[in-house]
């Protein structure tokens, strides 16, 4: 049995790619017991199905943990439900940017934990469909000593869903390298209300992204994240903008659905990481203020 916290998008698209009967859903500590969660699921190639997936039971004991709330409802997600579980069970986090993995492995040193970054797309456009918007790859990685051992079982028992997963020994490097394309795209695409193909002539991205791109260079460098050049890292960021330029980033679509955004946890850690290094991080400061103003965060 797979547990997963967090019955949304991300949640829901591992549910329905795993067998059924495989998952389950972990409840908040006070929610009264409910029906098992039914949802139509629209695969990215084929029919649509029915999803039906219960909630986990006191006393289960899962063979993998897998965390997909946001990233600032994490630490609190997981407070609330670990003195359940084994010290031995392996939780996986699947949060975008950076900072909550650290958050919930500086409380947690001596539990499994795995990190994940993931290049799938998925969404609810209406509270029951989930739509598998696009097919990536997901990576999984140790984020604590003792979870080392348990990678290999936790890329068997996730890949039998069918969607592609990969160990990755340096999964920081990993979640580095979708932080560069996050901080680079998705404010702006917020900011400016359009899809991420648009931010490339609009005049907030052209008068900033140098200073974006020299910040991200620095604060990489200073991380132990290696050289990588201002130029190298704007290519990369307006190569996956282009590629999906008709998409609605995370962050305007958490914005236009008046939804917490993940900017304390894109730019927002950039900043704060900055003022660690002393290294200043003006851009980095003012997309996640204007951000910041745009919904509740
Ligand atoms: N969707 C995607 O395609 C991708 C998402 N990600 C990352 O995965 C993470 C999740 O994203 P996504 O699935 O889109 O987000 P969603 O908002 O769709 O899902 C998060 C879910 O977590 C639930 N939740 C919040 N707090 C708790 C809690 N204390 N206990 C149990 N459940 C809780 C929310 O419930 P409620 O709505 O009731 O608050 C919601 O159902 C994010 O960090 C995102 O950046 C990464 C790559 C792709
Ligand atoms: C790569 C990008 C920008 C694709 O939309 C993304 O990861 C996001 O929207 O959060």
């Amino acid at each position: 049995m797979i547990a997963i916290l967090g019955a949304g998008s991300l949640g829901r698209l591992w549910a329905a790619s795993l067998n059924p009967g495989r998952a389950a859903f972990i409840a908040r500590p006070a929610e009264p017991p409910r029906a098992a969660i039914r949802y139509r699921f629209r695969p990215f190639n084929g029919p649509e199905s029915i999803i039906e997936v219960p909630w986990l039971r006191a006393g289960d004991n899962p063979e993998l943990i897998l965390v997909t709330t946001k990233a600032g409802d994490t630490f609190g997600a997981i407070a609330g439900v670990i003195d359940r579980f084994p010290q031995s069970s392996p939780i996986i986090l699947f949060q975008n940017g950076l900072g909550s993995q650290q958050t919930v492995t500086a409380h947690w040193p001596y539990r499994p934990i795995l990190a994940a970054s993931t290049t799938e797309g998925a969404n609810r456009p209406e509270p029951d469909l989930l739509v598998h918007a696009g097919t990536g790859d997901t990576w999984i990685g140790p984020m604590t000593k003792s979870a080392g051992s348990y990678l290999n079982k936790a890329v068997a028992l996730l890949s039998a869903g069918g969607l592609t997963i990969h160990p990755e020994q340096t999964i920081r490097q990993r979640l580095w390298q979708k932080l560069i394309i996050n901080a680079g795209i998705n404010p702006y695409t917020a900011i400016l209300d359009c899809p991420n193909g648009d931010i490339l002539a609009s005049s907030l991205y052209r008068d900033t992204i140098r200073g974006l791109c020299r910040e991200l260079s620095d604060l990489m460098r200073a991380s132990g994240q290696g050289e990588e050049t201002p130029e190298a890292l704007r290519h990369r960021i307006e190569t996956v903008a282009r590629k999906t330029a008709r998409n609605t980033s995370s962050m305007r679509a958490d914005v236009l659905k008046g939804r917490t955004t993940e900017i304390n946890f894109i730019n927002g850690y950039l900043a704060r990481l900055g003022k660690d290094f002393g290294i200043r991080t003006p851009v980095n400061q003012m997309l996640t203020e204007q951000v910041q103003q745009l919904s509740s965060h």
